[in-house]
Order: C-alpha cells, then sequence, then structure tokens
C-alpha cells in the first residue's frame, strides 16, 4: 500500500507545473522550497510526520463517521477565505498563515483572485482535524459565480456561513443560504470580523433570525467586542477561551473553566444563555425535551456538556437550527473551536440521505462537480464519490457524455500539493487525472451495464412510487440547470495564427465552466464569448492571457437581443458557380412567416411541388442553410427565432455539392428575412428587489427611469418585497446603483423570464446606437 503512495509533485519544478492555475509567488511554496531543494517526501508534506506514515491507511480511506465535506460560504469579503487560511494552519497542512490582503493565500489559486483579493474558483482542500477527515470547498462570494457556488453546495454534506459581524446577513448571504436550503445543507454560521470598530454580536445574530428566517442557537458569547475583543466563552462547557495577545498566530490560547470567584458576570450571564439554549434545544427536539423535562427540570445546570452537544447535533442535522459562533480569523481567534464546531455538529456522508444511492447497490457512483486544466496533465477532475470506490488505472463510465474513460491517477488534494492514492471510497473528495471527456456536473459510474442496471431499479422504485420521470433524470445527480447566458461579447486573438490557441483555450475554459458558451459569428467569423455577466467575462478574458498566454482583444459587452418578423415574405435566388470544372447549379423558392408557437429553432416545411428524391439527398444541406440564416437576423445581427420557413421550390443541378445547396438555402432565406417587417426582442428579466421600507421609495422611482413594471409590492415585516420585470439591458451595474440608493440594505435577484418585443420608439433608439447615428 505505501510504496503505491507518493508525493505527486516531486520536486519544486514539478510542482509549478501542477499548479492548476500559474500561481504567483506564495509563502506556501517558499516554505516548501526551503524544506528540500531538489524533493520532497511524506514528511516534508506538512501535517505528515514520521508517525502519521503508519497511519496513512487511514488518512486515504478514513472512516465514514469521520469523514466531513464540508463549504464555506458568504458574502463578498465576509473573510471566507482567511477563515479557510487559518483553518488549514491550525491543522497542521500550511506552516505559515497566507493573507488575502498580500496576495498569498493557499485556497485562492488563481492569480486574479490574489490581485482582486476574491474567491473566483472554489478550491476543495483536505485536512485532518483531531482524527476527522475534513474535505473543504471554499466557495466564491460574487453574485456572477453562484453557479459555481451552487455547483459546490450539492457535492457537501454541511456548510459553514461567515459572517462579517458587524453587517450581519448581506445579499449574497441570501442567495447562498437559499441555495444551500435547496440542497437540504446543515449549516453552522461564524460571525467573523469581531474586532472590526462599530461591529455587534446582537445585531448579526438578529439578522440571522429575521433575513435567514433561521433559530440561531448560541454556543457562544464574545468576550470583548471591538477592539476589546480577546475571545469567546463555550457555554455549552461554561468555559472562557482566551487567545494569548503575545502570540502572533493563535494557536495559543487557554480554555479555562468560569468560576464564580473569578468571573462572577460572565458565569452568570453564561449560565443564562446555556438555560436559554437547552429550552430552546427541547423545544426543536423532543428526545432531548424529554430528557430535560426528566432528569434536569428542576436545575438545568446539571445538564452534562455532552447530552446537550448530541442534542444540538440532531436539531443542526435535521435544520430545525443552526449553531452560532464568533471569532476574528484575522486576529486568529475563535477558528480552533470552529473547527471543532465542524466535526462536531456537521453531518459525515452517511448522514445524508441520497435517494438514489440504494439504485447503485454499492456499484460506483460518484459526481464530477470541478474540472481544471493543468497544462502537462490534462484536466483534472475533482469527484465526489456517492458510493462504490475508485481506483487509479480503472475505467469509468460517463452517463452524460455517454463514453467510457480512464482513470489513470487518482489524488489526494491538498490544496496546491495533490498526493497520489491508490482507492478511494464513498463519501471522499478525489482528484483524477486522465478523464479527457468529462465535464463540470457529469455522472460518472463504474460500466454501462451498471447504469442500465441502476436505472432498471430506479424505473421500478418510480413505478411503485408512480413517479414518471426518463432515464436520464432517474440517473443523473440533481444537476444545476445552467442559465442561458445573457451577455457576449467578440474576443479576438492576436493574429489570425493564434485562433486554433484561443480555440483550445476556451475549449478547455467550457469543460471547467458550463455557464461559458462559445459561438462564431457566421458574418465576421469571429468568435463570441457568451457569459453571465460583466466579471465573468473579465475573468475569462484575463485567465486566456495568464493561463495559456494569449493576449486576446475583446469587443463591447453587449446584450444578447434576439429578432423575430411580423408579416410574411418570399424570395427567390439562384447560384451559378463553376469551381474547376465542376458547375454548382442552385434555384431556390422559400417562403418565410411568423412562427404560431414560440420556438428558438426555425420551424421547416416542405411544398408538395419539391420533389422527394431530390430532398432525400439534399435535405441537410437544406435544413443547415435555413438554420444558419436564422443564427444572424438582419437588424443586429442577433439569433431570430419563432419563424416559418417553406421550400416552394429547389432545383439542383447534377454535381453542386452540399456547401453550395447551403449557401445558396441560407442567402434566400436572408432576403426574405429582410423583406419582412422585423422586430427586435429582449431579454426581459424578473426581478424581485428586498428592501427596507424607507428605502422603498427610490428604488421605485429609479426602476421607473429603466423600463421596469411592477406587478406587485409585499410586506415582510419591516421590509419590502417588490416584485416586477426589468429589460436586463436597462439593469446593467444595478447591484452598485442599489446598493448606493438604499446604503447597502437592500438585496435583488434576476432572472430571465422571456424575450419580448421592444416597443417602436426603445427598437429605434437601440438600432441607431447599433449604426452609429445617434
Ligand atoms: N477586521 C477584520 N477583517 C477581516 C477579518 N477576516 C477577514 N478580514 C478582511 O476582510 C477582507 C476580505 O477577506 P477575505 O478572506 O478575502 O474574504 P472572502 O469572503 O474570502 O472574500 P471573497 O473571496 O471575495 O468572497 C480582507 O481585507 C481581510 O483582511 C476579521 O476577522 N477581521
Amino acid at each position: 500500500m505505501l510504496t503505491n503512495l507518493r508525493i505527486f509533485a516531486v520536486n519544486h519544478q514539478k510542482m509549478y507545473s501542477l499548479y492548476i492555475n500559474n500561481m504567483c509567488c506564495c509563502k506556501i511554496r517558499t516554505s516548501l522550497k526551503s524544506s528540500k531543494p531538489d524533493g520532497r517526501n511524506y514528511s516534508s508534506l506538512p501535517g505528515l510526520t514520521g508517525n502519521d506514515i503508519k497511519s496513512l491507511h487511514s488518512i486515504i480511506n478514513p472512516p465514514i463517521a469521520k469523514t466531513r465535506n464540508i463549504g464555506i460560504m458568504a458574502h463578498i469579503d465576509a473573510g471566507k477565505t482567511t477563515t479557510t487560511e487559518r483553518i488549514l494552519y491550525y491543522s497542521g497542512y500550511t506552516r505559515s498563515l497566507g493573507d488575502v490582503d498580500d496576495g498569498d493565500t493557499v485556497t485562492d489559486f488563481m492569480a486574479q483572485e490574489r490581485e482582486r483579493g476574491i474567491t473566483i474558483q472554489s478550491a476543495a482542500v483536505t485536512f485532518d482535524w483531531k482524527g476527522y477527515r475534513v474535505n473543504l470547498i471554499d466557495t466564491p462570494g460574487h453574485v456572477d459565480f453562484t453557479l459555481e457556488v451552487e455547483r459546490c453546495l450539492r457535492v457537501l454534506d454541511g456548510a459553514v456561513a461567515v459572517f462579517d459581524a458587524s453587517a450581519g446577513v448581506e445579499a449574497q448571504t441570501l442567495t447562498v443560504w437559499r441555495q444551500a436550503d435547496k440542497y437540504k445543507i446543515p449549516r453552522i454560521c461564524f460571525l467573523n470580523k469581531m474586532d472590526k470598530t462599530g461591529v455587534s454580536f446582537k445585531y448579526a445574530v438578529e439578522s440571522i433570525r429575521e433575513k435567514l428566517k433561521a433559530k440561531p442557537l448560541l454556543l457562544q458569547l464574545p468576550i470583548g467586542e471591538a477592539k476589546t475583543f480577546k475571545g469567546v466563552v463555550d457555554v455549552v462547557n461554561k468555559e472562557k477561551l482566551l487567545w494569548n495577545s503575545n502570540s502572533d498566530n493563535g494557536k495559543d490560547f487557554e480554555r479555562k473553566p468560569l468560576l464564580e470567584i473569578s468571573d462572577p458576570e460572565l458565569l452568570k450571564e453564561t449560565v443564562e444563555a446555556r438555560s436559554a439554549l437547552i429550552e430552546q434545544v427541547a423545544d426543536l427536539d423532543d428526545e432531548f425535551a424529554d430528557l430535560v423535562l426528566g432528569e434536569f427540570s428542576e436545575n438545568f445546570d446539571l445538564l452534562p456538556a455532552e447530552k446537550l452537544q448530541i442534542a444540538i447535533r440532531r436539531v443542526t442535522l435535521a435544520q430545525a437550527a443552526v449553531p452560532v459562533l464568533c471569532g476574528s480569523a484575522l486576529k486568529n481567534k475563535g477558528v480552533q473551536p470552529l473547527l471543532d464546531a465542524i466535526t462536531m455538529y456537521l453531518p459525515s456522508p452517511e448522514e445524508r440521505n441520497y435517494d438514489f444511492l440504494q439504485w447503485y447497490k454499492g456499484d460506483l457512483c460518484a459526481l464530477a462537480f470541478k474540472v481544471l486544466h493543468d497544462k502537462q496533465r490534462g484536466p483534472l477532475v475533482f469527484i465526489r464519490i456517492y458510493s462504490g470506490m475508485v481506483k487509479p488505472q480503472s475505467a469509468i463510465y460517463n452517463i452524460n457524455g455517454n463514453c467510457t474513460e480512464r482513470v489513470s491517477r487518482l489524488l489526494l488534494p491538498f490544496a496546491d500539493q495533490h498526493i497520489e492514492i491508490p482507492s478511494l471510497t464513498a463519501g471522499n473528495i478525489a482528484l483524477t487525472v486522465g478523464l479527457k471527456q468529462t465535464a463540470t456536473g457529469d455522472t460518472l459510474v463504474s460500466s454501462k451495464s451498471n447504469a442500465l442496471a441502476a436505472a432498471r431499479r430506479a424505473e421500478r422504485e418510480g413505478e411503485k412510487q408512480q413517479r414518471r420521470s426518463s432515464e436520464a433524470e432517474r440517473l443523473l445527480l440533481a444537476g444545476v440547470e445552467i442559465p442561458e447566458p445573457v451577455f457576449f461579447c467578440t474576443i479576438e486573438p492576436p493574429s489570425g495564427s493564434k485562433q486554433p490557441d484561443l480555440d483550445h483555450a476556451l475549449k478547455c475554459l467550457q469543460r471547467e465552466d458550463p455557464s461559458l458558451k462559445v459561438k462564431l459569428d457566421p458574418d465576421t467569423g469571429q468568435t463570441v464569448l457568451c457569459g453571465m455577466g460583466e466579471l465573468h467575462i473579465e475573468i475569462i478574458h484575463d485567465r486566456i492571457k495568464r493561463e495559456y498566454g494569449l493576449e486576446t482583444f475583446l469587443g463591447p459587452l453587449q446584450v444578447a437581443y434576439r429578432e423575430t418578423i411580423l408579416n410574411s415574405a418570399h424570395a427567390t435566388d439562384t447560384l451559378d458557380k463553376t469551381l474547376g470544372d465542376r458547375q454548382h447549379l442552385v434555384s431556390v423558392e422559400l417562403e418565410a412567416r411568423p412562427g404560431e408557437t414560440p420556438s428558438v429553432t426555425p420551424v421547416i416545411e416542405y411544398a408538395d411541388s419539391v420533389s422527394r428524391d431530390l430532398l432525400k439527398d439534399s435535405q441537410e444541406a437544406v435544413e443547415n442553410g435555413i438554420h444558419s440564416a436564422c443564427l444572424q437576423g438582419p437588424l443586429l445581427g442577433s439569433p431570430v427565432q419563432d419563424v416559418r420557413i417553406t421550400l416552394h421550390s429547389l432545383v439542383i443541378h447534377p454535381g453542386t455539392s452540399a456547401t453550395m445547396i447551403s449557401a445558396c438555402v441560407s442567402r434566400c432565406v436572408q432576403k426574405a428575412l429582410k423583406k419582412a417587417d422585423k422586430q427586435v426582442l429582449e431579454p426581459l428579466m424578473n426581478l424581485e428587489i428586498i428592501v427596507p421600507r424607507d428605502y422603498l421609495s427610490p428604488v421605485l422611482a429609479d426602476l421607473a427611469q429603466r423600463r421596469g413594471n411592477i406587478q406587485e409590492i409585499q410586506t415582510r415585516q419591516d421590509n419590502r418585497v417588490v416584485i416586477g420585470f426589468v429589460p436586463l439591458a436597462e439593469i446593467m451595474g444595478y447591484s452598485t446603483v442599489l446598493r448606493t440608493l438604499t446604503s447597502g440594505s437592500a438585496t435583488f435577484a434576476l432572472e430571465l423570464s422571456t424575450y419580448h418585443a421592444m416597443n417602436p420608439q426603445d427598437q429605434n433608439t437601440l438600432l441607431n446606437q447599433r449604426s452609429g447615428t445617434t
């Protein structure tokens, strides 16, 4: 077993190549480099000492009950990355503390993340804490990357929500909290930044209660706030935890029982908080209520801490309440108790109820939740194993891709280092090398026949429960819905000869990030990037430069419009071309008219006059021509939807190539579309704004300026919920506007509702803008 296990990155040079996204220099690399210039062994791996090697078997496949797959989620800048860095440091997997502000953290792999100080892609890190294996995934906070958050959430068994305690619940926390609700993920809350001026523990707890509608269980109380913050009280154990102010890494802290003699006030406060906690848990858990009301009804104080902890765990797993802890990651206070709470209160993989496991009967079932590209080794795929086992050099079947692939290597992701391992079992997160077709979101099983057997079991179960679902739905692990990208811009390589390099880079990036779409503008031949937002496209641009060495040029960011026609139009066309000694001659007559039902692709019909024999050979070429013409409408060059094309006549000279047939049909369709009355369709967004009552008026006034259409205003305690529609073009940069209008107190959610017709005036303005006349 041990001989199979080696550190994947054997020297500094190789480690650099394994650095997934061209990291810039950081403390951890420097420390590794100085530890051994030409190579590394087990004991050089932070956290693995000589003695630890004996227990490598349990390190590779730890007991499932002692495994935690955890995510950290929060609003941007709440301190997720700083908290993660402390966690890695205290658990022994890094030797020095990274600092977001210095740009040398471990989990923010990508150079842009280090420069911007934000987390873009989530990185999985694996570490041990007091005999527990923790797989931790740091998730991004920016709204453009919510897909990334959601993709990670579904592979987690539990999550830590980090808050800036001076701000309480912020916009993005609400979004990720709802996403965590969707995947039924038990959570604990960490009120970070307790050292910050203006911080209020009470306010932050209230905002959890009010805004998240959650039941906070106060497991700790802060000792001091802002400048005076020096530690926390452990309410369950009635102890105080004080960090040594002379220690600059926070490793040393003392835990002391609260005594009447030395801390009368703090003890009184703690006993009250403990009694309140016991009552709260008893209200949520019948078993605990029986215990408390039986044995300890006279004096709650006598209730042993372990009994309370077991009950807290039950209500947390049932998502009836959320334990709340506090600290300051930056000042290195409160992170070790957070780690204890992660292992104590969040579920192990076997405590999560995954329906689909019964269909696999112990066979492999895993989900690819992240794909990264390493220049030397090709795609690295992060997988969550739900059942069965993965081994290197084994074949696996990808249900989504309908293909069999080979795992060449299996690695444990220790941040920016990876340990090669001989096998990994259910409940764990692994990194695989060798899967060339697998994309983010794919379901992986051991073989096609096992997939079919699982499908049959699922079908029988579905019949029993009278549920109908397609085979794919039954087998695929719940997918993340990928919203249609609504922004686009052109991207140009530095020279024509670099186009293949750009195509390769975009192909790799798309496998990592399914929300990125890439198209070819058929007119100009330019490559077009379609994404979820401005930042999204900017980051892709940056990554192409850094990771693929290509200096590309982006066109202006544009809203993805569509077009349609309002009446019918006929057109005829003839193409007569001689290439070499071959004549290509084709004549077409067709009609374009508005479709009766909405459809993004054109509906195609053939009149009886069109010869069936002729069609047999050329139908594909004809339809390719129609489809390609509809990709680029006559008004803005946007895709044309809701149209019906009827082919009335088709004459093809023998020997005419399919390409020429397509070209002639395409030109003829474009002529017809040009002749018809045309209409621009714009993306209309569903908008929901949650705004405190006092700020409602300025928000409504602003929406009126943005062609917003308010459907309803609901009351939710002191907040108003504005529900309506707004054209996407009017809502670009809205988060900044809303923040300014409401002093950061409102949150909003946007999603595509439909494409709707612009009114003639707005359409003219847009067309004039595009043609450069205004
Ligand atoms: N005062 C104070 N500042 C903190 C604390 N934790 C983090 N910060 C600061 O808050 C800022 C954001 O910290 P990050 O750790 O990058 O936050 P994040 O949530 O990972 O941010 P994103 O990755 O952008 O979502 C940085 O300037 C940190 O130094 C804390 O406990 N106290």
